[in-house]
């Protein structure tokens, strides 16, 4: 059975942010992830892991978070400068509170130079910090439109190019049925890059218990492909309490 972490980014948000750490600890995570953690003092968030016993699995680089900002300048041409600031503010960030993972985002941009932009920026950024794992994640056109990493026949080809053991795919059920038609599918063709597992149902984002996915299958399939890593709960649960919508845990 894998081991399950939760985003307290969608998970458990009917709680003020500090107290989302102790939500997810009583429901039996052992480990969270966090989208923009920029907002609070680091301090503050290394804390309330500590204090509950949690590691943090992820959180994204670099800010700002999606508020009227843009995901990320990674394949944004000219925007070098600003990828590079972003990625050393979510590194001092990640000098306290440990992230195994830290997501890059390519931004938005279908300039032809993109691919290079954001395979040199991931290669920058790979070499600066060769102990840190970084990770790219297709988002589907619909949530984000425009954005360039959007397909991960894509991202296979970025990371193919930038070729560092440090950088690897983050691979989301929900973005890839919503991309390809097929998460099953994604995953048999591309699992053996993910070093990062996020789970929500589709079409909706809602539990991973509806819709098209056959969850049980995919987490007998993640163990017989020996996955390793975290598989995170990342959906926006449709019961008012997040606990009561995680049976999806002991069914699975
Ligand atoms: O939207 C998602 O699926 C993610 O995992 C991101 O990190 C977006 O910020
Ligand atoms: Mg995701």
């Amino acid at each position: 059975m894998p081991r399950f972490a939760a985003n307290i980014s969608l998970l458990f948000a009917e709680l003020p942010y500090l107290d989302r750490f102790d939500a997810a600890a009583r429901a039996g995570f052992a480990a969270v992830e966090i989208l923009f953690p920029y907002d609070v003092p680091a301090k503050q968030t290394h804390r309330a892991l500590l204090s509950n016993g949690l590691e943090l699995v992820l959180m994204n680089a670099p800010p700002p978070n999606y508020t009227g900002g843009t995901p990320g300048y990674g394949a944004v041409p000219g925007g070098e400068g600003r990828f590079e600031h972003d990625i050393r503010r979510s590194l001092r960030y990640a000098e306290s509170l440990k992230p195994g993972l830290l997501h890059v985002m390519s931004g938005y941009t279908k300039d032809p130079a993109a691919k290079a932009t954001f395979v040199r920026n991931l290669q920058w950024a790979a070499d600066l910090a060769p102990a840190q794992t970084f990770t790219i994640e297709p988002l589907n056109p619909g949530d984000q439109p425009g954005y360039f990493m959007d397909d991960y026949d894509l991202a296979a080809e970025v990371l193919d190019a930038v070729d560092r053991p440090n950088v690897g795919l983050q691979y989301d059920t929900y973005h890839a049925q919503v991309i390809h038609g097929d998460a099953a599918q994604v995953w048999k063709d591309h699992g053996a890059r993910a070093v990062h597992v996020q789970i929500g149902a589709a079409p909706g984002r809602s539990e991973p218990a509806e819709g098209p996915i056959d969850f049980p299958a995919l987490f007998r399939t993640l163990d017989a492909d020996g996955y390793a890593g975290w598989v995170s709960a990342e959906y926006n649960p449709t019961t008012r309490r997040t606990e009561d919508s995680l049976h999806w845990m002991s069914v699975s």
